[in-house]
């Protein structure tokens, strides 16, 4: 995993007064790396437009033409009178050399972005959003400087943002990047050095990015084992069965040795799947949420969860219930798997607070890490484009997912999946972050069309991860 950032101007800092690094050796790297990206789409006919703002962004966006100039059919276009220092030197360093300057936007085979990156802290105004309209409407493919113009520092955005086939970011990662509502706004992110290793200017953060190596599968190591050696899964079944059995198969297929869903005997049921009307006595984990419509018998479910000491995961309609209070109170190890307006629904229940499912998911992360400072023996893995796993004031942030997950059952079977680790001895954090991962990763391993995909396919991928 990799350290996100809320802001990277602290990092510079450090660069300049621990390691005596200058401003502009950090622009010249940043230009470097930028140039470097647009180099890599370049043939010697091809050519490349800056559109520079007036800041350091544009500056970083002058140094990357002045490196190609020369070499490639690289020009730059100024909308701005240019404010920064640096960029006026940077502009009179490139002129110096030759670097051509027009005066609209041309057509190009690549466009750069560096109009505004991390300095921008209000919307834009109209002149600009029709500029990035124009730029964005054009053929060709565009890479951002920084960060794609249009998302301020506070994570809102501007009525247009650049879109962006690929980010350079410089530094390190931001977490305007990985918000839901700019996905399809980044492309490949690509993190430049500044003139030392990554690792040196990154400093400790609460916040981090899930890469494929973080997923612990639960691979069967030891010899010497039965069935019960990989736990029992109890799922709570609900009006809408359905959903049971997905989590049932989830949990299945994801390596737990006895799955058994505890309700009424279900009409259809997959053969390795058991059925109880109580809890069976070796069960070591119990999900629920998932189906359950109300009203429901709220005495037995809260005697089926809190009269014993199991682990909890709690997803769907549960959310929503005043019951989840009491799960919270009763300091069971506790996995919630809420969508953002079931979390919507939690932040009011538990926190009492009101929030719509925009307002979180404009800044995902700060509800999610304000939820996990209030209750920190809960994890939880708030869904969406990119999944945010939080516990104790930390964020995994999954952005593996795909919008083939985006379809009825999905998640279903990823609690089920959250619920097959802890029978397995994951603690309930590293089976959400795993769960989660799992989930995400096999919607990438289909190759079939992305509208295709069901939640059983979802189990069944599970083998070839
Ligand atoms: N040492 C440094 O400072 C480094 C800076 N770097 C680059 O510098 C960028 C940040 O540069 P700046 O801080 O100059 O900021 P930007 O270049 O992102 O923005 C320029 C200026 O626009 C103004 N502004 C903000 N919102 C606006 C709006 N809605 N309409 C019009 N103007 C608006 C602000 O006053 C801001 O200073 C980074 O994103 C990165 O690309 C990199 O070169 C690495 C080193
Ligand atoms: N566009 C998307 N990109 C990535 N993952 C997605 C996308 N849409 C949905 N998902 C994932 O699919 C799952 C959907 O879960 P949920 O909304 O609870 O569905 P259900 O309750 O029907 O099972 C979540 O894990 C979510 O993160
Ligand atoms: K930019």
């Amino acid at each position: 995993m990799h350290y996100v950032y809320e802001e990277t101007n602290s990092l510079d800092d450090r660069c300049y007064t621990t390691f005596g690094l200058t401003p502009e050796i950090l622009m010249e790297h940043a230009g470097l790396a930028l140039a470097h990206a647009v180099k890599k789409k370049l043939t010697c006919k091809k050519s490349a437009l800056f559109v520079c703002g007036m800041g350091n962004n544009g500056a970083d966006g002058i140094v990357a033409a002045r490196l190609l100039h020369g070499a490639y059919n690289v020009s730059l276009y100024l909308p701005f009178k240019i404010k920064s220092e640096l960029a006026k030197l940077q502009l009179e360093r490139a002129k110096k050399v030759g670097v051509i300057v027009v005066d609209e936007l041309i057509d190009a085979d690549i466009y750069v972005d560096a109009l505004f990156g991390a300095g921008l802290n209000r919307p834009l105004d109209d002149l600009t959003c029709k500029l990035l309209e124009t730029l964005n409407a054009k053929q060709g493919y565009k890479i951002a400087c920084d960060i794609p113009s249009g998302i301020l520092s506070d994570l809102t955005l501007s009525s247009v943002i650049f879109q962006a086939n690929e980010t350079v970011t410089m530094g390190a990662l931001k977490l305007a990047l990985l918000n839901d509502n700019v996905k399809d706004a980044i492309g490949d992110i690509k993190v430049a050095n500044l003139g030392i290793s990554r690792n040196q200017y990154e400093t400790p953060s609460s916040l981090f990015l899930l890469h494929k190596s973080d997923l612990r599968l639960p691979f069967r190591i030891k010899k010497n084992a039965n069935k019960g050696t990989f736990g029992h899964v109890a799922i709570v079944q609900g009006s809408k069965e359905g959903a049971a059995r997905l989590a049932g198969m989830g949990a299945f297929h994801f390596g737990a040795g006895l799955v058994t869903l505890i309700g009424e005997k279900p009409k259809k049921l997959p053969i390795y799947l058991m059925n109880s009307e109580t809890l069976p006595k070796n069960a070591n984990v119990i999900v629920a949420g998932m189906g359950l419509e109300m009203p429901f018998d709220e005495v037995a479910l809260k005697t089926l969860l809190l009269s014993n000491t199991l682990p909890l995961v709690i997803d769907a309609s549960l959310s929503q219930h005043p019951l989840l209070c009491e799960i919270i109170a009763s300091q069971k190890p506790l996995v919630l798997t809420p969508h953002p307006k079931e979390f919507s629904s939690i932040l009011e229940l538990t926190c009492k607070e009101k929030v719509s499912v925009e307002a979180i998911q404009a800044n995902r992360f700060a509800y999610a890490k304000r939820f996990s400072l209030a209750f920190p023996h809960v994890v939880l893995v708030l869904k969406g484009a990119n999944t945010i796993i939080a516990h104790n004031g930390e964020l995994f942030i999954n952005t593996y997912g795909t919008p083939a997950l985006a379809k009825g059952g999905s998640g279903d079977v990823m609690s089920g999946m959250i619920g097959a680790l802890i029978a397995q001895g994951y603690t309930p954090k590293d089976a959400a972050i795993s769960g989660s991962l799992a989930h995400a990763l096999v919607s990438r391993k289909f190759t079939c069309n992305n509208f295709a995909l069901t939640p059983i396919d979802i189990c069944k991928g599970l083998k070839w991860l």
